[in-house]
């Protein structure tokens, strides 16, 4: 990458690709996981690239975050105690720490240096590690999910594309896994992929999802510099009776 366009080419959305104009690169690493950029763009503010995949600019990325926390915590009776699997960037604790309800905001994010890169270059969306809520654990979210049973109100997964770490994560027993951590009446919100171009995914996801939960759905929002233009959220709740309220 340089300074110049970078574009985003992914098996996952094969035959088209989003560019961004790049100003100038501010980090380009490889932490243990994945290869980690941040740049600064023309007309998009600052954006973290992963493994050669967007996930998030300082722009747009509002519509995403407000919409993966505040979908279920705003459909929660009182969604004291939540669980953010991913979200190294911040964006979503920062959303969370907003809501009066929520107490608790637990973090289980893979990958360290993504944390530290987005307290060092996107202030706006790490601001959200300075939340009072806030517990952060640094692990694989599947094995953490294993050791809390019971105890969240609602969980959500702001994951990456399931290719590389967060591929367990789109998986059936990854949704058994939430259920039991869930609390009675509990709701789950995961990055859900995109109807333009993953419909088998979300299918699939949305089937097995049915097995599990009373109540499964599918919501999305627009975001310019997603794939398509915009990204989905697979929602599941344990309340069998919609509102939830
Ligand atoms: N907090 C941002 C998480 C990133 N979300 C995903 C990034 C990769 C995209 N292709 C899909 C959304």
């Amino acid at each position: 990458i340089k300074a110049g366009w970078f574009s985003e080419f992914s098996t996952l959305w094969p035959g088209q690709c989003m560019s961004l104009q790049i100003k100038e690169i501010l980090h380009n690493k490889k932490s243990k996981f994945q290869d980690i950029i941040v740049a600064d763009t023309m007309n998009y503010g600052r954006v973290l690239i992963l493994d050669g995949v967007i996930q998030c600019t300082e722009r747009d990325e509002f519509s995403y975050q407000e919409m993966i926390t505040h979908l279920p915590v705003n459909s929660h009776p009182d969604p004291e105690n939540v669980l953010v699997i991913g979200g190294g960037d911040g964006g979503a604790v920062r959303e969370l720490d907003k809501h009066p309800a929520v107490k608790n905001i637990t973090m289980c994010e893979i990958d360290e240096e993504v944390i530290e890169v987005s307290k060092k270059y996107l202030p706006n969306m790490s601001c959200g590690f300075n939340s009072k809520k806030l517990k952060l654990h640094i692990g694989d979210g599947f094995k953490f999910m294993e050791e809390n049973k019971g105890k969240f109100d609602v969980i959500i997964t702001d994951s990456s594309d399931p290719i590389g770490p967060a591929s367990s994560l789109f998986e059936k027993s990854y949704y058994e896994l939430m259920k039991k951590a869930l609390k009675p009446g509990g709701i789950v919100c995961s990055q859900g992929e995109c109807i333009w171009l993953h419909l088998d995914i979300i299918q699939d996801m949305q089937n097995f999802c049915k097995e599990l939960y009373p109540v499964v759905d599918y919501s999305y929002c627009t975001i310019p510099t997603y794939p398509s233009g915009q990204i989905g959220f697979t929602l599941c709740s344990l309340n069998p009776v919609w509102p939830f309220l």
